[in-house]
């Protein structure tokens, strides 16, 4: 049998939707949301994602500003943008897109970033709220997954939980929400010895490693949810190269999996469509600040 397929395209139209909807109401309220994006450098796969995200606001409503920087730009430069937004009521949520050029701190950058408005959910205090159950912005891959799991009725409570990868942006994140959500959770990487015998015991397993089909149907239990994170190219010399690929062999997957993502147009959507989604939240947060001092 073939695993049914969680379609990221089809889910992020739906929650897109509905988002459209609750920026209107919230514009009622004298409100619009806005997110601020800011690239440095000319990572071509980078500029693609910067431009989906301000075309995606476009489409909900919302408005956008985006600030791009030369990739030998001085950090102070990016560490005063995001000074002066930080300080500008009109801005809810703010991004650097990474990867950042190596002259970077990028610890030092995301953490300039206002708590309040660290739609990434990358800022150090957002992490930390988001491991004690605390109202916190979700890292927006791992907040994507959440809802594919929830939209494809898939068992999270009481569920072993199997997470390749230990990224900041990622696995860890991924794990801590999984973990909330009443999973039992193991967090395999690297250094992890006999991956095969974690894997094969995971009823949901996320694969997160940044190696092009690197997980096949043999390491899978039958009737897993396999959640594929990544994104690659197939290698040369091998059929269809240079063609986007995931973590995950698809065609030997599906076959054990119960459910499977598919990439392109599972996970990835749902990155940019849960980044709209805190932008809303931020707005709508500043709403309920508002409202409560008048
Ligand atoms: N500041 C951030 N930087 C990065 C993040 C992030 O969440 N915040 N995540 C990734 C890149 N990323 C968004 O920024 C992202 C990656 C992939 C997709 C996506 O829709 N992928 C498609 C395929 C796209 C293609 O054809 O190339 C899919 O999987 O279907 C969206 C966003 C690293 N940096
Ligand atoms: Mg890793």
């Amino acid at each position: 049998m073939s695993a049914r397929i969680l379609d990221g395209n089809a889910l992020s139209a739906d929650v897109r939707a509905r988002l459209a909807e609750q920026v209107s109401q919230i514009k009622l309220r004298g409100i619009t949301p806005c997110l601020a994006v800011i690239l440095v450098g000319d990572n071509p796969a980078s500029a693609v994602y910067v431009r989906n995200k301000v075309a995606g606001c476009e489409k909900a409503g919302m408005r956008s500003l985006r600030f791009d920087y030369p990739a030998d730009v001085a950090p102070q430069v990016v560490l005063d943008k995001i000074a002066e937004l930080n300080a500008d009521d009109s801005v809810h949520g703010i991004l650097v897109q990474l990867p950042l050029p190596p002259q970077f701190d990028e610890k030092a950058v995301l953490e300039a970033i206002s708590v309040d408005k660290d739609v990434d959910g990358f800022h150090a205090e957002n992490v930390g709220r988001l491991s004690q159950g605390q109202r916190a912005f979700f890292p927006c891959t791992p907040h994507g997954v959440m809802k594919l799991l929830e939209a494809g009725h898939v068992d999270v409570s009481g569920a072993d939980a199997v997470v390749i990868g230990r990224s900041n942006i990622v696995g860890k994140p991924m794990a801590m929400l999984l973990t909330q959500a009443g999973a039992t959770v193991t967090v395999c990487h690297s250094r992890t010895r006999d991956l095969a015998s974690h894997t094969r015991r995971a009823d949901i397993l996320v694969v997160a490693i940044g190696r092009p089909m690197f997980v096949t149907g043999d390491m899978i239990k039958p009737g897993a949810a396999v959640i594929d994170v990544g994104m690659n190219r197939i290698p040369a010399g091998m059929p269809n190269e240079g063609k986007l690929c995931g973590d995950v062999d698809f065609a030997s997957a599906k076959d054990v999996a119960g459910a499977i993502t598919p990439v392109p147009g599972g996970v990835g959507p749902m990155t940019i469509t849960m980044l709209l989604s805190n932008t809303l939240e931020s707005a709508e947060r500043q709403a309920e600040r508002q409202e409560g001092r008048a």
